[in-house]
Parts: structure tokens; sequence; C-alpha cells
């Protein structure tokens, strides 16, 4: 035997020697939730050790991720239901939570990069990312209101926008308006191969975000949302936000979609980020609290390949732990 592959994994310095993939600070966005209120630290029943902030925590909890090395927030908003409509009325407001977060954050780490998620779910009173009428999610009346609620977080501050809705177009309606407004630096990370998947349910419950179940209401956000059976569209869908004006593009879900981050990763020159979403991180959790798999090594794991699959960065509720693990 002239080729033997085990010589290069003999002991852990050869290992690390040769390893392609590995980790670090800079590959995290870290997803946040906000809630009104004072001194609140809400742990969310789904997601085990996460938390919805009150503005005040926030504000330590964002110093602790700068101390920890990690540079960029995801902000999402709970909303109290009495602020919901079918207008995402409240998601335009100067003095929103949102865009009191925003604030917060660049106030306690002006280093920090700020990214809002913009969508109207948080703001819907049935529970979907557009404006419904007759049954349907209407496209060009929705993408109207999130790019001014784009302009709306770029205004409180937001350094990157995230749409997260998966309507036509709204990129370029988000790119045009903010370049019209002036907010030329403003970012978009669009998530653009978003798929329809089972594995937002938790987040769901964080955000009290799930379509409502009425009459005339769609129960899914299958007319939006992407079909999980479909990868060539994944791409068409990427290559067109990236058109629009999309600075950076994401897949979402992770672990499920690999092979699409890879065909992505392929095909575009922009940055793509790769979102291991709430069910995920759920699923790890339930299975280490059982003790049926070992947290830390299946969570690093996890991010590995991720990384491996072609991520360049990773919204993760396991940012902080990988940080912990890996320094
Ligand atoms: N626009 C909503 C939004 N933005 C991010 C997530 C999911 C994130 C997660 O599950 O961690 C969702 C849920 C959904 O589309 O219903
Ligand atoms: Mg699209």
């Amino acid at each position: 035997m002239l080729i033997r592959n085990r010589r290069l994994r003999t002991g852990e310095a050869i290992r690390s020697l040769v390893r392609e993939t590995a980790i670090t600070p800079n590959d995290f966005l870290v997803p946040l939730f906000v809630v009104e209120g004072k001194n609140l630290k809400q742990e969310i029943a789904s997601m085990p050790n996460y938390y919805r902030y009150s503005l005040d925590l926030l504000e330590k909890e964002v110093k602790e991720l700068w101390r920890l090395g990690l540079k960029s927030v995801l902000l999402f908003v709970k909303v109290p239901n009495k602020l919901k409509d079918n207008a995402g009325t409240e998601a335009l407001n100067p003095d929103g939570l949102m865009q009191r977060a925003v604030k917060t954050v660049k106030n306690a780490v002006p280093e920090m990069l700020v990214m809002t998620d913009v969508a109207l779910d948080p703001y819907s009173s049935f529970g979907h990312d557009g404006i419904v009428a007759d049954g349907k999610i209407l496209n060009d009346d929705s993408a109207a209101v999130l790019a001014e609620m784009s302009l709306s977080h770029a205004k409180a501050g937001a350094d990157f926008v995230a749409p997260s809705d998966m309507m036509d177009g709204r990129i370029f309606e988000m790119r045009t308006l903010l370049e019209d407004e002036g907010f030329h630096d403003t970012g978009i990370m669009s998530y653009s191969a978003k798929f329809a998947s089972a594995f937002y349910g938790p987040f769901r419950d964080a955000l009290d975000s799930a379509p409502v179940d009425a009459k005339d209401i769609p129960k899914d956000k299958k007319t939006y949302q992407m079909d999980p059976a479909n990868r060539d569209e994944a791409i068409k869908e990427t290559l067109m936000d990236i058109q629009e004006g999309a600075d950076i593009v994401m897949v979402k879900p992770g672990l499920c979609y690999l092979d699409i981050v890879r065909d992505i990763k392929n095909a575009v020159n922009v940055p793509v980020a790769v979102y291991q979403v709430s069910g995920e991180y759920a699923m790890i959790k339930a299975a280490a609290e059982k003790g049926w798999l070992e947290h830390d090594a299946v969570v690093l794991e996890q991010l590995t390949a991720i990384k491996r699959a072609g991520a360049t960065l990773i919204a993760s509720y396991f940012a902080k732990d990988a940080v912990k693990l890996i320094s």
C-alpha cells in the first residue's frame, strides 16, 4: 500500500494542519428577539436557552456579543397584538420597537453591524409576510410597503436590511427607494432562496407570528416561499435578487438545503448567507436534553458542514455557544 489516508489523521496536530474548513467569530450573524418592556429576558419555550430581550437587556447582550468577537446582529421584534393590522402600519412607525432597537444597539456598540428583518408577519393580524386580500397575499402592494419599511429601518440607522418575505421584485423596490432617498450605503441581505419549511415553528412561537387559522386566510406560506423540492428555481431566485441589487444572498433553512448552498455558491460572486433556523436549533436542544446527542459536538459539526457547503455567513442561534467552544 503506497497511499494510506490515515497518515493525515494520526493526531490532532496533523489533523488541524490539513483541516479545510474552520469556523470563526467572523462567520456569524446573531439573530436577536426584542420585546417591549423593561428588565425582560424571556426564554422561548420551544428554544431552550434562547430569549426575547427588552431594550435595556438587549443593550447588555450586544455588549457581550461584541466582547466575544461577534460583529453582527439580525433583529426581530415581537409586536403586541393591538398594534397588528393588515397594512404593516406599525412596521413604518419611526418610533416603533424595531426602530428603537436599532438605535439601542448602535448606542451600545457603535461598530456592531445591525441588520433588520423586513417582512410583515410580526406586524400582521393574519401572520403573513405581506398584505392579505381575498384569500391571497398581494405581491406588489406588499413589496411597496416592504420598501417603505426598509427605508424606515435605514433612517433608524440599520446597516443592512434583510427582507425575508419572498415577494417578487421587492429587492428592486427596496434598492430603488433607498437610492432615491440617499441611503447608498445601506446594504440588502436578501432571503433569496427561502423555502416553505416546517422548521420555522419555534420562531413563530418566539414572535407569535404564525399564520392565523381563519376563513380566507392562507394557512401556510407556500404561495410565496419556495417548494422544498426545487433546486433550479433556487438558483433563478438568487440570480434575480442579485440583478435587483442584493449585496448578500441567503439560503434558508440550513441543514436540509446544503446541496443548494453549494450550487448557489458556485453560481454567484456575492457572499452567500445560510440561516440555521429555529427548528434546527430546537431539534439539537431536544435530543441533547434527552441525552441522545452530544450537544456541543453536534453544534460544531453542523456549523462546520454549513460553512464547508459554501456559506460565507451563518445566521445561527448557536453563534454564542460556537465562539465560546472554539476560543
Ligand atoms: N419573515 C418571517 C421569518 N423570518 C425568519 C423566519 C424563520 C427563522 C427561524 O425559523 O429561525 C421567518 C419565519 C417564517 O417565514 O415564517
Ligand atoms: Mg424572489
